[in-house]
């Protein structure tokens, strides 16, 4: 099922810790490891998340004793076997779950069927079965040939010199091995020669790493040759720690830089991987370093912090991506604010991930505006100039990583959408919330009040005492109306005038209002006819609704202020600062009276009363979107305030909440 959409607020920096959840593809091996082994492990710092749940399920379907507490759990290891003879297991789209487990089963022989999700069914497993099918393992594909589903039989094993598998599609196949065979290896050594350039080295280095952990050294030669020694067997260390993901950190450690040179920021740190973690993930903060990025390095944490002495943007370049293939991603990203093309080579396994992220990458840069170019194995992306932006809504594929990468497009200069941002459940399902933590969004100031009390008077004063962008949202309601009247379209037919509001030919220019491609004079908007039809189709929902994201879109760098009704309940509920502006109704009479007739607008004041009390009564009353203060808003009456006295005001209480 999909999950609700996501609006991210623009960014202005990014600044503060983050503890990453633990490494996937350590928590996956290490979880088989221990369910083979002899004796009980206590995993430490585990990740929770759909792949690792889905590893966990699987392993007790097939009899092991696993208790989970929090982020430990504790494993009695099978042995070398497991308890079960027969099981269907459902794998999910957890690729560092299906390929070790099929070649553990394989080789150990039973009745087990093994399916996931639909993506699951599309991701290739042959190699690794031809190479298990040389020990003499019973594999049966149930769908396509090449693919899972798969159903295992009995296993005869036999040894008949090297094994051979490729290399070049995924490293996963040759972990699968190397973590299944020691089951095997009592007797003789076993030798497995890769066929064409192993990828992701990195990745076959925590294996082997592992490995250790649990009593296994394995030899090799080169990248080509590995050897599982006779006499190998698999034992528990007993405590084991998980490291955090370093897939997981990059995504930190580019806001990091791109926040700090944006705007305001501090550092952004990762703990739970440090400068000699075992995952080649970490290399991608080499690589932003090698782009112009500050990074420190500690035992336990890496921080990132805004853009070397003397750099303006981060340079681009080609990047061989052959070792970080996930981490990568993240780099596609950072190459939107470099200063020249980012190309990505060596990233054909992208291909045949949760998606195909080549694709899947090129369409959704495409619609930010972005240059993107592609090939079979690589991508390249060009810097996305301020005003070339565009907002979006990002389509995630049910690739979690492809949902954790767009968020960092919210350091560019439009309002990002993303689809089904549940699906990054897969491996960090804390994700946004994290990001949002270290996040700085563009501030907002919301300034909402009944009519004449001052807001827009204030909001303009205020924008200008600190150089912030001003929206008066009262007026794209004042145009639609406008619109509506000069169009004769009735104020009852909404879903003309929601076509209207959607469509609202206008531009905001330094010179004022631009309608129609013609300078409108707006005292057209201030007449007491405007503001009644404003307030009249203001009541329809689908109005407001065309309404919001252009109201939103002024949400820019450094900050907004932003004056209506509902900024601060509906537009901008996030707004650090929500002021709820009110005055008695005789002084705001006077006062919209005396503004009247000094625009040169006859007035009655007894007129000017009643309307007033009208529209108030309209906009308090309605069922959207009614006139009230947000819960956390702070109230300002300024009866007996000047308007200098109502700008202080403001400005103090700006002042007092950052
Ligand atoms: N504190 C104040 N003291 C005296 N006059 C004020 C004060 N605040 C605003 N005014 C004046 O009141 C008039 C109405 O203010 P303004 O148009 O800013 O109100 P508003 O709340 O934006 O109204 P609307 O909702 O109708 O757009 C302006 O002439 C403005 O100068
Ligand atoms: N956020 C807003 C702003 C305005 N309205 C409606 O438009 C009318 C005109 O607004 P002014 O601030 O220019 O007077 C107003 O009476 C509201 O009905 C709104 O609903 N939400």
């Amino acid at each position: 099922m999909k999950s609700e959409a996501r609006d991210l607020p623009p960014l202005i920096g990014a600044g503060g810790r983050v503890k990453l959840p633990g490494s996937k593809s350590i928590s996956n091996r290490v979880l088989l490891l221990a369910a083979l082994a002899e004796g009980q492990a206590e995993i430490t710092g585990l990740l929770d998340s759909d792949d690792t749940r889905v590893m966990l399920a699987a392993l007790q379907a097939l009899g092991i004793a696993v208790r989970r507490e929090g982020e430990t759990a504790h494993v009695q290891g099978g042995a070398g076997r497991f308890p079960a003879a027969q099981a269907d297991l459902f794998m999910g789209n957890a690729g560092t779950a299906i390929r070790p487990l099929t070649a553990a089963l394989a080789l150990l022989g039973g009745d087990y069927a093994l399916h996931g999700v639909p993506r699951m069914h599309e991701r290739p497993i042959g190699d690794l079965v031809d190479a298990l099918r040389q020990f003499g393992c019973e594999i049966r594909y149930t769908g396509q040939e090449g693919y899972p589903p798969l159903h295992i039989g009995a296993s005869h094993f036999r040894l008949n010199g090297d094994v051979a598998v490729r290399g070049d599609v995924s490293s996963q196949f040759l972990t699968a091995l190397l973590l299944a065979l020691p089951l095997k290896a009592s007797d003789h050594d076993i030798a497995i020669a890769v066929q064409g350039e192993l990828i992701s080295k990195p990745y076959i280095e925590i294996t082997l790493n592992l490995l250790r952990r649990f009593g296994v050294q394995v030899r090799r030669t080169g990248w080509e040759r590995f050897v599982i020694p006779a006499g190998s067997g698999l034992r528990s260390p007993g405590r084991i720690a998980v490291e955090g993901d370093a897939s997981s950190a990059s995504y930190f450690l580019a806001a990091g830089v791109l926040g700090q040179w944006h705007g305001k920021g501090a550092p952004v740190r990762v703990e739970g991987v440090g400068r000699d973690s075992i995952q080649g993930d970490v290399a991608f903060a080499r690589v932003l370093e090698d782009l112009g990025a500050q990074v420190r390095w500690g035992d336990d944490f890496i921080e990132t912090d805004g853009l070397q002495a003397g750099l303006t943007a981060l340079r681009g370049g080609d990047i061989d991506c052959l070792a970080i293939p996930d981490a990568a991603m993240t780099l596609a990203m950072t190459a939107l604010f470099a200063d020249a093309p980012t190309t990505l080579t060596a990233i054909g396994s992208w291909r045949v991930k949760e998606t195909d992220r080549i694709h899947a990458m090129a369409t959704e840069l495409t619609k930010l505006g972005a240059k993107v170019e592609s090939g079979p194995d690589w991508l390249r992306v060009h810097p996305l100039p301020a005003v070339q932006w565009r907002s979006a809504a990002i389509a995630t594929y049910d690739d979690h990583r492809m949902a954790m990468c767009f968020s960092l497009a919210s350091f560019g200069h439009a309002d990002i959408r993303i689809l089904d941002p549940g699906c990054v459940a897969k491996t960090y399902p804390g994700y946004f919330d994290d990001f949002a933590r270290i996040a700085r969004p563009v501030p907002v100031i919301a300034i909402d009040g009944p009519t004449a009390s001052g807001k827009g008077s204030i909001a303009t004063a205020v924008a200008e005492a600190l150089g912030f962008v001003c929206l008066d949202s009262g007026v794209l309601y004042r145009l639609t109306a406008w619109e509506a009247l000069q169009q004769g379209v009735p104020l009852d037919d909404s879903d003309a005038l929601t076509r209207l509001a959607a469509d609202l030919p206008v531009t905001f220019a330094a010179g004022g209002i631009v309608l129609n491609g013609h300078v409108f004079d707006a005292a057209q908007l201030r007449t007491e006819a405007v503001g009644q039809a404003a307030s009249t189709i203001a009541a329809i929902p689908s109005v407001r609704e065309a309404l919001f994201a252009l109201q939103r879109s002024f949400r820019r760098a450094p900050g907004l202020v932003a004056d209506g009704r509902d900024m601060g309940t509906v537009v901008f509920p996030d707004a650090p600062l929500k002021v709820f502006l009110t005055a008695s109704a005789h002084s705001r009479a006077e006062r919209r009276y005396k503004q009247l007739i000094s625009q040169g607008i006859p007035a009655i004041l007894a007129d000017v009363f009643a309307e007033l009390e009208l529209r108030d009564a309209r906009d308090t009353q309605r069922d959207v979107a009614a006139l009230k203060p947000a819960p956390d808003a702070q109230l300002l009456d300024s009866t007996d305030l000047s308007l200098e006295q109502t700008v202080e005001a403001v400005l103090a209480l700006w002042r007092q909440s950052v």
